[in-house]
């Protein structure tokens, strides 16, 4: 009996020493030096294998796997752990970036193996030292290297600033030499629109069902290039003005972090012309044609631009590059009248129909432009969109940050104008096609939610870009009701999830 006791005491003191033990070593950070001493007891029994990577070559050239493994280092977690490190501020003010100290000894994890990387400086030269066991090196040193590679080259696209590439007219001799700005026929500005996935009203469900399809196709490079095909994911995004498809393509771009590049037709004098822009924009970007139906719709002798070179340019056939990945926009109000051969699987993969707001749209708006999660009105503005009535997001987000200081007031303002502007509006929306007649003249100043806007070109542009033409214009446009019906039944509140993916 006593032996089993005194046992059991033994036992407890082990346990507890070890826990005790354990607390200290994790407290103290002791660990850490228990771990790099364990580390250098190892290689005692390994023969270890070094590789240089210098800053520069001996022709005095800058060696870019330099810069990469030193964008990869400065990434890694370890870097955080490691017993000092330098910080610097990065290219965005709120940003801050981890740097290697000269001689300073980082570890990484690969396939199992630990690494280590040494930031030697000797003789004012940089150069990183690798050192990779004999036994790991032949079975990851290869795999490693274009790990860092590709991390590197994802990072650089993260962090790159995105531009906005718009085309001009050849004769458009604007003096500007600055070969940043310019590229052949295009010419770019920083591209800093702030719409992202999360700040556009739209079924969770069918933005997620975006985000992985775009990530599905990043990731796709030896799929695409297997079968034999462009690689290039081509979507059609159709739906009434100002129901944020403009924007939609702004989140698109900010979430792959591309540049964009916006073709605008009228500037484009013939086919060979839009083969020549085609060939001038550069891999992931996204390409953009706005109002793709007004211009097949209404193609006329404005333009020498054939049909089949719109085509062509559509399924990127003429594109040199067509291993790199490109994502195509086309944006239109309606689809009703196009012809189906434009719309094919291949030409275009995805359909993304912007409906008008439905109630659940409505409650995302609320939330994001006023914090509000429920309301004593909600109920009154949800019967109203069950009897039809619509608003475009661009006009209801309108409404709601113009009043924003007092939710009850916007609410209020919200069912007012649902009630004057938005009866039947769901099914008025093939009305704009085109946008006809049924915008009132921006001679006049115009007033919008108590808004006051004058006449001059940068309020009709920032007007014209946010949608805001239309909630006074219909108000005054008898024709706008006519032919309702038709588009209600085409587009219900509820096809807001109508994405398809074809091929
Ligand atoms: N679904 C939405 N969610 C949040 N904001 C939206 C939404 N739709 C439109 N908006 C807001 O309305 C304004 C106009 O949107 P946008 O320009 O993207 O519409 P559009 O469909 O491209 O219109 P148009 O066909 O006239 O070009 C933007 O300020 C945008 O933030
Ligand atoms: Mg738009």
């Amino acid at each position: 009996m006593a032996i089993l006791w005194n046992s059991l005491i033994l036992l407890f003191i082990v346990l507890a020493s070890l826990f005790l033990i354990r607390v200290l070593l994790f407290k103290t950070g002791l660990i850490y030096i228990t771990n790099k001493w364990w580390r250098r007891f190892e290689d005692c029994f390994h023969v270890c294998q070094f590789f240089k990577v210098p800053e520069f070559s001996d022709g005095m050239q800058h060696n870019q796997l330099y810069r990469k493994v030193s964008v990869y280092l400065n990434s890694l977690a370890s870097m955080e752990d490691s017993d000092f490190t330098n910080l610097f501020t990065g290219k965005k003010s709120n940003e801050i970036v981890l740097g290697l100290d000269p001689n300073q000894v980082i570890e990484d994890d690969f396939l199992g193996a630990k690494v280590c990387w040494i930031n030697e400086r000797k003789l004012n030269r940089n150069t990183f030292v690798l050192k990779v066991r004999k036994a790991d090196k032949r079975r990851i040193l290869r795999p490693y290297l274009q790990h860092i590679h590709s991390v590197s080259d994802e990072l650089d696209q993260i962090r790159k600033d995105l531009r906005l590439h718009i085309n001009v007219r050849d004769d458009d001799g604007d003096g500007d030499d600055d070969d940043n700005l310019r590229n052949g026929r295009w010419r770019s500005v920083p591209f800093t629109h702030p719409s992202t996935f999360e700040t556009i009203a739209m079924e969770t469900d069918l933005k997620n069902r975006v985000k992985s399809d775009l990530e599905s196709f990043i990731k796709a490079k030896q799929y695409y290039h297997r079968l034999g095909r462009v690689w290039k994911r081509s979507f059609l995004l159709y739906g009434p003005s100002g129901t944020g498809k403009s924007s939609f393509v702004a989140a698109m771009a900010n979430f792959l972090c591309y540049d964009v590049y916006d073709v605008d037709l009228s500037r484009v004098s013939s086919d060979s012309d839009l083969k020549m822009l085609l060939l001038q924009t550069t891999s992931k970007s996204v390409i953009v044609i706005e109002d793709l139906d007004r211009f097949l719709i209404g193609k006329s002798s404005t333009t020498a631009l054939s049909l089949s070179g719109v085509l062509n340019f559509m399924d990127g056939i003429l594109n040199t590059c067509c291993f790199e990945e490109r994502v195509m926009v086309f944006t239109m109000k309606s689809k009703d009248q196009i012809d189906p051969a434009i719309l094919r699987p291949g030409r275009i993969d995805v359909h993304i129909h912007f409906p008008l707001c439905d109630f659940s749209a409505f409650k995302t708006l609320a939330s994001s432009c006023l914090g509000l999660k429920d309301h004593k009105l909600f109920p009154q503005v949800e019967e109203i969109f069950q009897n039809g009535a619509s608003l475009s997001p661009a006009e209801m987000s309108e409404l709601m940050i113009a009043n924003r200081n007092s939710p009850s007031r916007a609410l209020k303002t919200v069912i007012t104008a649902l009630q004057t502007d938005g009866d039947g509006r769901g099914s008025a929306a093939g009305r704009r096609l085109g946008d006809g007649g049924s915008r009132k003249s921006t001679d006049e100043p115009s007033e919008h939610s108590g808004v006051l806007f004058s006449r001059d070109n940068t309020v009709k542009e920032f007007r014209k870009l946010y949608g805001l033409l239309r909630l006074k214009s219909h108000r005054n446009s008898p024709s706008f009701d006519s032919a309702t019906t038709e588009h209600k039944d085409k587009y219900p509140p509820s096809d807001l999830a109508s994405l398809q993916i074809d091929g």
